[in-house]
This record gives structure tokens, sequence and C-alpha cells, in this order.
């Protein structure tokens, strides 16, 4: 389970993130959703330990990791998908996971990350660089899952993807959940993705959160509303 109490980060002087609350528990997945500019991937950055907190504390299963180093938090159980993806263009899809590997130890790639993403056995010895953005996305999930994370982070997986690859990347993520004990937080722009992945929705703007509902009482007029300009 994540706990985060009171998060803040900062850029210099500027406070963007005001002191944020939430946990996330196993088998869950949350959607955190705003308009660009809102503070998701300051939040997100913050988490993994890209950015460090100006205050608040961040735990797992217990574990305060907030003055982790991202590769401890890692070690930890968390895992990230950038926004972008971040690949390694240069590298080959199978090299691109094995990246993810000394984490976990594994020794090679397990076969339910290529049941899960059966384009990236097929694509195993080609560079990262050359594969669509939706494949890339793939690839990136699957580099962050062979670390075996209790806590899954993804920002923004849908952007520069085409709807129709964006329903695939909403099945493997309800896939993974089936597969592994694992929770799983991702933000999102796209109300009918968070409709058909997360079990819950929080709104974030201005880097406070100022709505949540579950997913089976979403308002979505509503949650439309907030993500409107
Ligand atoms: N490196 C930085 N230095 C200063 N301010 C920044 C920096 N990065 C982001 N900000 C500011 O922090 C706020 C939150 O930005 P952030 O990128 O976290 O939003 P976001 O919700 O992820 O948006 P997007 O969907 O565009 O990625 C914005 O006001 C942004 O201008």
């Amino acid at each position: 389970m994540l706990d985060v109490a009171n998060l803040k980060v900062s850029y210099g002087q500027s406070e963007v993130i005001h002191g944020l609350n939430f946990t996330a528990k196993k088998n869950e997945t949350l959607a955190v959703m705003g308009r660009n500019g809102m503070g998701k991937t300051t939040l997100f950055k913050s988490l993994i330990g890209v950015l460090p907190l100006s205050g608040g504390s961040i735990h797992i299963d217990g574990t305060d990791i907030s003055k982790c180093e991202s590769y401890q938090r890692v070690e930890n159980g968390v895992a990230y998908v950038p926004q972008g993806r971040m690949i390694f263009p240069n590298l080959t899809v199978q090299e691109n996971i094995e990246t993810g590997m000394g984490v976990s130890k594994l020794k090679a790639i397990p076969d339910d990350i290529y049941a899960l993403f059966p384009v990236l056995h097929e694509m195993r010895h080609r560079k990262g660089g050359n594969l669509s953005g939706g494949q890339q996305q793939q690839l990136a999930i699957a580099r962050a899952l062979v670390t075996n994370p209790k806590v899954l982070l993804l920002d923004e997986p849908t952007e520069g993807i085409q709807p129709s690859i964006i329903k695939d990347i909403a099945n493997v993520l309800n896939e993974i959940k089936k597969m592994r004990d694992i929770t799983i937080i991702v933000s999102e722009q796209v109300l009918s993705f968070t409709m058909a992945v997360a079990d819950r929705i929080i709104v974030i703007d201005k880097g406070n959160f100022i709505h949540e509902d579950l997913r089976d009482d979403v308002d979505t007029d509503k949650i439309k509303g907030y993500l409107s300009v």
C-alpha cells in the first residue's frame, strides 16, 4: 500500500504541490486527472524521487521512502513509466527491458511479459527508436514491470497515442492488475481511458486535490468540466 501524507513539492521558491494526502491499496488502480500544468508530472516525479519533496512523506508498506534516491525507491517496489516514455532509442527492445531487471535479479525476461506484449516479442531485436508510439509505451510498461513493482506509476500513458491503441493500453493495465498484486497509479486527461481502468478517480487542480470519486459513482460531466479549459 502507498501512503502519501502532506506531500509538498517546489521549484525553487515556487510551491507547485501543496500538501497532498492519499493512499492507494494493493489491487487498486487510482487515476489522477487534471489539465496541463496542474501538477501531475511534478507529483509523479516526486513519488519516484526525481524531484525532492519540500515537505511530507511517502510510505510503501510502512517503509518511509521519502528520503530515498530513485534507485532505492525502485528497490522498495516503486516503478515509473514517465511521460513521453523515455525508452532508450539505440538499444533493442530486449535490451530496453533488460535495463529494468537488475533490481529484480531476473536472469531472463519472464514469459508473462511477452505474453502481455506479444508485439515486443516479435520486435525484440529491433531498436527501441524504430517502434511506434504505442509500441514504445508498451515497452516502457514492460521495462517497469520487470522490476517486480508493488506500485506502478504511469504518467499520461495515452499522450500522443492513437485511439485504437489507447484501448489496448487500457486492456494491458487491466491484465496487469489481474496477474499481479499491484497498485497502479496513472495520471491522465482522457476520461474514457480512466473510466476503463480506474477504481477511483482524483482530480488535481493547481497542485491541490479538488474532487474524488469511486469509478462507479463518477459524474462524467462533472469531471469533464474540471478537465476543460
Ligand atoms: N522545471 C520547472 N521549473 C519551474 N516550474 C515548473 C517546472 N516544471 C513544471 N513547472 C510548473 O509546475 C506546474 C505543474 O507542472 P506539471 O508539469 O507538473 O503539470 P502537469 O499536470 O503534469 O502538466 P502536463 O500535462 O502538461 O504534463 C506548472 O505550473 C509548471 O509551469
